[in-house]
């Protein structure tokens, strides 16, 4: 049987971005099969301290042998390894890029809301659904004819696992009702999130409610107040749907899917006005 040795190295020291416990590093993983080297990027995610405790590792990857080089500070036990997509987060993706078209920024929502309808379909609700925690893995590029496609990582630590704070921070991803009794995270909760995500995607990735503190946080939930909306009223309809303060009141995932598809159509044709009036 070819032995196989996986060496985990750390290449570089300074983290990617972070989670709310996390650091992240880029790393390569290097497989040694029959003599021959395979290297592949990895993204190493590294739990901070005083979290260790509550991280449920899952057993990412299945090795033989894992030695981590002598430099690398990393103890396996708190270290997620995931594979390492392109282009990164889209929250940074976005604000690095900034002009991005509407279709592309609806191909992206499409792709989530296909997402949250597997989930659905499994009963599985997240719990994070952030542009955060959404990844480029292909950037598209309208005039190769490519579209974007994205990837939606790990939940990361379990909300009910959070303080109280934490949960605050995470206004106005996080659905009211979760705030309330963290246990009662629902597949609706994240359907909330969809529509705080959304936001994201149509506003540059700039962060809602970004500046705010955690008062005023939980001031903007207790007022059942909504996200500034969009001049689009289809988008910001949808929008407000999502974030309906009645978990029942949210839109199905079929819905979500048919409203992304109308907007579609509509979106692209907007585009096109647009694109005449400026000829
Ligand atoms: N410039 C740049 C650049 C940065 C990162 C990647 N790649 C990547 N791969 C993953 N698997 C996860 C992540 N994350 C980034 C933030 C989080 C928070 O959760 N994850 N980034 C690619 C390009």
């Amino acid at each position: 049987q070819a032995s196989s040795i996986f060496i985990l190295l750390k290449l570089k020291c300074e983290s990617l971005g972070q989670g709310s416990f996390t650091r992240i590093f880029k790393g390569s993983k290097i497989d040694i099969r029959d003599g021959e080297r395979h290297v592949t990027d990895v993204l190493l995610k590294e739990l901070d301290a005083n979290h260790k405790n509550c991280w449920e590792v899952r057993a990412a990857a299945i090795v033989t042998h894992l030695i981590m080089l002598r430099w690398s500070s990393l103890n396996l036990a708190d270290v997620m390894v995931q594979e390492f997509v392109k282009f990164g987060a889209l929250d940074l993706f976005l604000k690095r890029e900034g002009s991005v078209s509407v279709s592309w920024k609806l191909d992206v929502a499409k792709q989530l809301a296909s997402v949250l309808n597997f989930l659905e379909e499994k009963n599985i609700t997240h719990g994070n659904i952030c542009a955060k925690n959404l990844l480029l893995a292909r950037e598209g590029d309208a005039s190769q004819g490519s579209s974007p496609f994205i990837k939606l990582s790990d939940p990361g630590i379990n909300v009910t696992m959070l303080g109280r704070d934490v949960v605050l921070d995470r206004i106005p991803w996080v659905a009211p009702e979760v705030l309330e009794a963290p246990e009662r995270l629902e597949l609706e909760c994240d359907k909330w999130s969809f529509g705080a995500t959304l936001w994201e995607i149509f506003n540059g990735g700039q962060a809602p409610l970004q500046g705010l503190d955690l008062e005023r946080k939980l001031q903007f939930y207790e007022t059942y107040k909504q996200l500034p909306s969009s001049e689009w009223t289809e988008l910001a309809d949808l929008i407000s749907q999502c974030m309906n303060y009645q978990p029942a009141f949210r839109p199905s995932c079929r819905s979500i899917i048919r409203q992304l598809n109308s907007l579609i159509t509509s979106g692209t044709s907007r585009e096109l006005i647009a694109v005449k009036k400026l000829q």
